[in-house]
């Protein structure tokens, strides 16, 4: 029995792994001890599942776990509740990173909610919904409202208001070895500067360069995140070893911190620092508090998937920085229809094209892709190709365009090599998340009207409250399309997209250049003169 949990949250934890066992899993994962804590319907975080919209036999089902008779049989050596819930004989699963990171926080939870510092149910619960939401995001389909579930969990009552007490019940490090703690709290605290320092200068990019509330909203959180798990470590171990005049690295500095080329350099240079001062927390955390030297770990994962991000709106903005008006076309009937739309929409002011062939063999595709990508870059427009990152990569394009129903970005990657822009569809806002998260360097945004061009149903439509939505979640390049004209244009602006995509609006006007020149100018609110008419066409 480990004296900081309760009993009711020691047996959901001996509960999640006979749940992994039954899954020949070989970790212990967060959505073994959500089941494990349903598996409980008397316990506070299962009276919550239900409190907050779903049922234990829901969440169990959303999560493929089988039924609680079947799942936990009476054997010999059950104990007091009838469960045979650790076999005494089996070497115990191991707990995931993000199990982990998990008990880590509901520790944290615990000790912010009461002196004791007991880990009850309803802690790992919280640790679940703020450490391993991923994990949780099937049993949004049972009917869990996760966001206000993670809402009421974080109300003040569980929120730190003092500094978290160490936790001494599980330090290992003899602090009677004053000297020894001493240069561990050295390197903690100066770890600790490093991580957030680093951190800060990253999210000031993000707020005041990139301008991107999404990105700026995850980097705080991540830095709250850092000062919340710091705050487990003993303030005295911490400040008590800072020795900074006798620090004989602290006036070292080599030419490469001196010289940062552009904004990339400086950002690559501080999520290094950081992930390499995340690493000296874990490790040397480790002689003080294992607990905590996981969650080291995972905020460390976190900054990698962080710099992805960040770097990949910096190439997205370098690519489609100036981009506001793509058109779509395909379905024509030769390669010299092709050509002339696409010389047309070029000549009124496209920024960029995409090829959007449904139904060509893939030999004509490529030909007719290889002619875009040429009469594009004379126009120094972007080329992206949808569909297909085969034919993108082969063709030269730019980019590749995905919908949900396509290959991911990331086995489209794996096609495309690092450069190439990858677009996303997306129609609500879980998939504006997961596509940002993915590593997307564009999202399509919409239907925002019904198309001429594909069909939706009424309930598909996403409207331009989705694109309002967007705008305020993100400044990675995106463009709301899906039924746009000249006549509505302005509500889409309106609504906060600052680009468009559009096909029928070009590829089936009378007069595919000045429609073009129409809706650039509309898009960036000037006024429009026909040069089509003055030049006698
Ligand atoms: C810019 C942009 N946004 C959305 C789409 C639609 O992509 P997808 O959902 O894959 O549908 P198809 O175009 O493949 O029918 C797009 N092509 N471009
Ligand atoms: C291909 C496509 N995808 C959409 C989406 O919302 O994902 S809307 C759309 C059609 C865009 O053509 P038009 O401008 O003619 O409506
Ligand atoms: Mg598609």
């Amino acid at each position: 029995m480990n004296e900081m949990f309760t009993p009711g949250a020691q047996r959901a934890m001996d509960r999640a792994e006979v749940r992994a066992r039954q899954r020949d899993a070989a970790a212990v994962e967060p959505r073994d001890l959500l089941v494990a804590l349903v598996d409980e319907p008397e316990c506070r975080a299962a009276e919550l599942v239900v409190e907050f919209g779903s049922t234990p036999d829901d969440v169990r089902q959303a999560l493929g776990a089988p039924p609680v008779e079947a799942s936990l049989p009476a054997a010999p050596g059950e104990n007091e509740r009838g469960y045979d819930l650790v076999a005494a004989d089996r070497p115990p699963v191991p707990h995931s990173r993000t199990l982990r990171a998990v008990v880590g926080e509901a520790m944290v939870q615990a000790r912010a909610a009461e002196r004791s510092g007991m880990v009850g149910t309803e802690h790992l619960l919280a640790g679940l919904t703020t450490e391993a939401a991923a994990a949780l995001e099937p049993v949004r389909s049972a009917g869990l409202d996760l966001e206000r579930l993670r809402e009421y969990l974080s109300r003040p009552a569980l929120v730190a208001a003092d500094p978290v007490l160490p936790l001494e019940d599980v330090a290992p490090l003899d602090l009677s070895d004053s000297a020894r703690s001493v240069d561990i709290g050295r390197i903690l605290d100066a770890s600790a500067n490093r991580a957030r320092e680093g951190l800060r200068v990253v999210e000031d990019f993000a707020r005041f360069a990139l301008d991107d509330p999404g990105l700026t909203r995850r980097l705080k959180e991540t830095r709250h995140r850092l000062a919340e798990t710091l705050r487990g470590f003993d303030p005295d171990l911490l400040i008590g070893s800072r020795d900074t005049p006798d620090d004989v690295g602290a006036h070292i500095m080599t030419h490469s911190e001196q010289i940062r080329e552009n904004p990339r350099a400086v950002l690559v240079a501080n999520f290094k620092r950081t992930a390499e001062a995340l690493r000296s927390l874990e490790e040397y955390g480790k002689l003080v508090n294992v607990w905590l030297a996981g969650r080291f770990e995972v905020l460390r994962y976190d900054v990698y998937t962080l710099e992805k991000l960040v770097l990949t709106a910096v190439q997205s903005y370098r690519a489609l920085g100036d981009a506001r008006l793509m058109v779509l076309v395909g379905g024509l009937p030769t390669l010299g229809d092709l050509t002339w739309i696409v010389g047309e929409a070029l000549a009124g002011g496209a920024d960029v094209i995409q090829l959007r062939e449904k139904n060509l063999p893939d030999r004509e595709l490529l030909t007719r892709a290889r002619e875009v990508r040429i009469l594009t870059a004379q126009a120094k427009a972007r080329f992206i190709v949808n569909d297909r990152p085969d034919l993108a990569r082969l063709a030269g394009a730019d980019g590749v365009h995905l919908g949900q129903d396509d290959v991911t970005v990331r086995d489209a990657r794996r096609i495309t090599g690092p450069h190439l822009l990858i677009g996303v569809s997306t129609h609500e806002r879980a998939q504006v998340d997961a596509a940002v998260l993915a590593g997307a360097g564009y999202l399509g945004v919409g239907p925002i009207f019904p198309s001429a061009t594909k069909e939706f149903s009424e309930p598909e439509l996403a409207g331009l409250a989705f694109a309002r939505t967007v705008a305020e979640m993100t400044r990675l390049p995106w463009f709301a399309i899906g039924g746009i004209t000249e006549e509505n244009v302005e509500r889409v602006v309106e609504a906060g997209a600052s680009r468009i995509a559009v096909s029928a609006a070009v590829v089936r006007a009378s007069r595919p250049r000045a429609a073009t020149t129409r809706l650039r100018a509309l898009l960036d609110g000037r006024e429009f003169v026909d040069d089509d008419t003055a030049s006698g066409e």
